[in-house]
């Protein structure tokens, strides 16, 4: 019997705010066709619209995490994109990116892919690329198991954000990475600046590692999203979200969304993650914006009193009933 190609598919994981979603506009700038797939833990998905290419074939699961609330979507996914695939009039791709949610752990990912019968006859793993930003890494990878494993089930790391870490935070970081995965390939990039032909290949050799189990312990995890009906000035809103980052310390472990700020015309993505705030980056204005803001705000553990300091510090600007928590 022929042998029908399989299609490749490279899986992106990496803690929260670690830079997956930079590498992954990275990828998508050059090399072949590519439809995405992204996974995020929040009720309201943001990654899309931080995509710098919106000309791609691109599926969103959000609400939950590939590796448990919402691990029995990817199969029908992946079987529907593979039927979409070279249906005329399709759009064309010729391989998939999976980014998953920054709190999945890889594992459970892998075991659909490699263990699922039809999927592992349909698709290729091209490998997993873990993100890991320097000046945090470490310290996730003690506090939280779900950084620790994927940093133990990549294929090739990706030390992020080293221009805001220290040399002691690099040794660090070097240090867990040398006793949790010696032999896995290491590249540096700022910015997402990597070759990515250079990551790919290095990859090639890599000995799969095969998934053991498919249940993994719930997360501690919570998400709150809210929804912005006005332009909010941004020293205001910088101040409201700083003295959150303050305040609330190793638990709130990331902001992030895109706003409308009375000072720009077009909307901004913002960015919060390990205590730090990072300055909103400008976005295209794309047909189809409803005009609304949205943030998002990912908790380790409960967090009482988040919510009431966000209706205090943005009261005015929250779209009525916006404020939930998942
Ligand atoms: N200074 C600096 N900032 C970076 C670098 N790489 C990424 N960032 C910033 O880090 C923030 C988070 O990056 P993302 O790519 O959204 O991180 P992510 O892993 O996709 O985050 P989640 O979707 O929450 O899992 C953004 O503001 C990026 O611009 C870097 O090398 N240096």
């Amino acid at each position: 019997m022929a042998e029908i190609a399989r299609l490749p598919i490279l899986v992106l994981t990496g803690f929260l705010g670690s830079g997956k979603t930079t590498l992954l506009n990275r990828l998508l700038r050059d090399g072949p066709r590519t439809a995405v797939l992204i996974n995020e833990f929040g009720q309201t998905p943001v990654d899309h619209e931080l995509l710098e290419r919106q000309d791609l074939p691109l599926m969103t699961l959000s609400g939950g995490c590939l590796c448990c609330q919402i691990k029995g979507a990817l199969a029908p996914v992946l079987k529907n994109l593979w039927l979409a695939w070279g249906k005329p009039g399709a759009p064309r791709f010729d391989r998939i990116v999976l980014e998953t949610s920054g709190v999945a752990s890889p594992e459970p990912v892998l075991d659909t892919l490699l263990r699922d019968r039809w999927l592992a006859g349909h698709y290729a793993l091209q490998g997993v690329v873990a993100t890991l930003a320097v000046p945090a890494a470490a310290g996730q990878i003690d506090h939280f198991p779900e950084a620790k494993a994927q940093a133990a089930w990549a294929d090739a790391l990706l030390l992020t954000q080293a221009d805001l870490g220290t040399p002691a935070d690099l040794a660090l970081l070097e240090s867990r990475l040398d006793a949790l995965a010696p032999a896995v390939p290491r590249f540096q990039a700022a910015h997402g600046a990597i070759d990515p032909a250079a990551l790919l290949a290095a990859m090639l050799g890599a000995e799969r590692k095969m998934p053991g189990g498919t249940e993994v312990p719930g997360h501690g995890f919570r998400s709150l999203s809210l929804h912005l009906r006005t332009a909010v000035s941004w020293p205001l809103l910088r101040e409201v979200l700083e003295n959150l980052l303050d305040r609330h310390g190793a638990r709130l472990v990331r902001i992030k969304g895109v706003v409308h700020l009375r000072e720009r015309f077009e909307p901004v993505a913002l960015h919060g993650a390990a205590g730090r705030l990072y300055p909103p980056a400008v976005l295209a204005v794309r047909a189809g914006q409803d005009g609304l803001g949205r943030l998002v705000f990912i908790t380790a553990g409960p967090l009482d009193g988040l919510d009431g300091e966000l209706l205090e510090g943005l009261r005015g600007h929250l779209a009525e009933g916006s404020l939930r928590w998942h």
